[in-house]
């Protein structure tokens, strides 16, 4: 299966709702601190995860722990400043994807490690705002599990 990686993500419902769609599809979801929430917001516990849900839930306390913990093989970017859409590249097994925080997007030096040709957007109409976070992330969550054959779906 692939990654979901939130950074420095801020608002607890979009992380409570990421955390179940990670559920739903068998994602590993990292977060990387600082968090703008403790992980115990009564916010979070109000989307009513449950235990098997958290088990997908990996944190790290920052970018470069999370590179050296984990040395990725290949990262996407999600960004409205991408240049490629989100349906027009192969999501591998294994791959990471990861978004920006909700009032910030992802810093230009996370774009840059992550190199420009693997920042990915998300089609929408010319002058609107952003997706909310937990859109995005569900949007592109279907996208690369389609992609790879809804593997393990019943
Ligand atoms: C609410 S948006 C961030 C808005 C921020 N003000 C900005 O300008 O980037 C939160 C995250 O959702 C993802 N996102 C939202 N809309 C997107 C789109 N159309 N294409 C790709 N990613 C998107 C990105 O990862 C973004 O960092």
């Amino acid at each position: 299966m692939f990654n979901i990686v939130l950074f420095e993500p801020e608002i607890p419902p979009n992380t409570g709702n990421i955390i179940r769609v990670c559920a739903n599809t068998g994602c590993r979801l990292h977060l990387i601190e600082p968090l703008g929430f403790e992980l115990d917001d009564k916010r979070l516990r109000r989307a009513g995860l449950d235990y098997g849900e958290w088990q997908s839930v990996v944190t790290h306390a920052n970018w470069d722990a999370f590179i050296k913990q984990q040395a990725p093989e290949r990262l996407w970017a999600l960004s409205t400043k991408g240049t490629k859409f989100h349906h027009e590249v192969s999501i591998g097994e294994g791959d990471y994807l990861v978004f920006g925080p909700e009032t910030r997007g992802l810093p230009m030096e996370i774009l840059e490690y992550i190199t420009f040709d693997n920042v990915l957007r998300i089609p929408m109409l010319p002058n609107s705002r952003s997706m909310n976070l937990s859109n995005a992330a569900s949007v592109m969550v279907y996208e690369a599990w389609r992609q790879l054959g809804f593997a393990g779906s019943k």
